[in-house]
């Protein structure tokens, strides 16, 4: 029943849209393999990947096919409906990835706040005796307003970090239970942070969530900073209003395409501040995103619920 499908469908197919824009073999990027691959070897029928590719003729070659155990929380880099319709489950590990991606949150809101690469770059390329140099002026991060765009559990965690600054948190989401404010709408969010934080997950609602309208409701000094995923932000209004001193500053950890082509204009920017889409990359949690990857892979080969299976939106 799959080779019917799949023969009709597959040559041109991806299973995957390029969240991250990479294209080699899936087996190679696999990590740590020795785990993958014992499994791969012995099972066959369960098939694991990190963030990464999986062309969709791959699945060919796995008749026996069980479950897609994707790393992490995001599962836009996989067509969900296509694979459950050749009988396969899709499985994601939630929770685990929360602690170290809100940590990068702060890390990047702290960071563009407070100019902290700049400051290094000129201190080991031209230092200066000046103290208090007027270019490395930053913004306050101590009483700011956040609002958060998108408070699932990353939110709540960037929400509980924000509190130790004395932030004041804004919500669409009524989130009493972390003291954040509601706000009625998006437009009143964005007109009133001082940073706007974007942990959303990507789905049709949520792509170009934030373009020119809504960078142009944001004020003067206001940083936006994207931990989810590139395509939430119109990349082209976000250089304009970059360029044009609409919002102060950027900071990302995730791009579109990812990484960005070399002559991207928001490479040239002074006020965007780029990391490679880092959020999880921690011992601990890829230690923990493993042991739910393979928690949910021996499940489906044992005919058992999957812990973590992810349904179609
Ligand atoms: O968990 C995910 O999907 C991430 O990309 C975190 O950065």
């Amino acid at each position: 029943m799959r080779g019917e499908t799949s023969a009709r469908n597959l040559k041109s197919r991806h299973l995957f849209s390029s969240s991250r824009g990479r294209s080699e073999p899936l087996l190679f990027q696999l990590q740590p393999h020795i785990v993958l691959e014992t499994l791969w070897n012995t099972a066959f029928s369960c098939f694991l990947l990190g963030h990464c590719c999986l062309r969709s003729d791959t699945l060919l070659l796995l008749p026996s096919l069980k479950v897609v155990a994707s790393g992490g929380m995001g599962t836009d880099h996989l067509d969900v409906p296509f694979i459950n319709s050749l009988g396969v489950k899709v499985a994601n590990t939630p929770g685990v990835v929360s602690d170290s991606t809100a940590d990068l949150a702060m890390g990047l809101l702290l960071a563009s706040a407070r100019k902290i690469l700049e400051g290094e770059i000129e201190h080991s390329t031209d230092p200066k005796t000046v103290h208090i140099p007027q270019h490395l002026m930053g913004v306050e991060v101590t009483g700011a307003t956040l609002g958060i765009i998108g408070m699932g559990d990353i939110g709540y965690k960037i929400a509980q970090r924000s509190k130790g600054f004395d932030m004041k948190i804004l919500s669409t989401e009524d989130e009493q239970a972390v003291g954040a404010s509601y706000c009625e709408n998006l437009d009143d969010l964005l007109r009133c942070s001082d940073f706007v934080m974007i942990a959303v997950s990507l789905t049709s609602e949520t792509s170009d969530l934030i373009g020119h309208r809504e960078l142009s409701l944001m004020k003067p000094t206001a940083t936006l900073i994207n931990i989810s995923r590139g395509q939430v932000v119109n990349q082209d209004a976000l250089v304009e209003a970059l360029q044009l001193g609409i919002i102060r500053a950027a900071a990302l950890d995730v791009t579109h395409p990812e990484p960005l082509p070399r002559d991207h204009p928001l490479l040239e920017l002074p006020n965007v501040l780029i990391t490679p889409h880092i959020g999880i990359s921690t011992y601990n949690t890829a230690r923990g995103i493993v042991k739910k990857m393979v928690e949910n892979a021996l499940a489906a080969v044992k005919g058992l619920p999957v812990p973590n299976e992810v349904k179609p939106h």
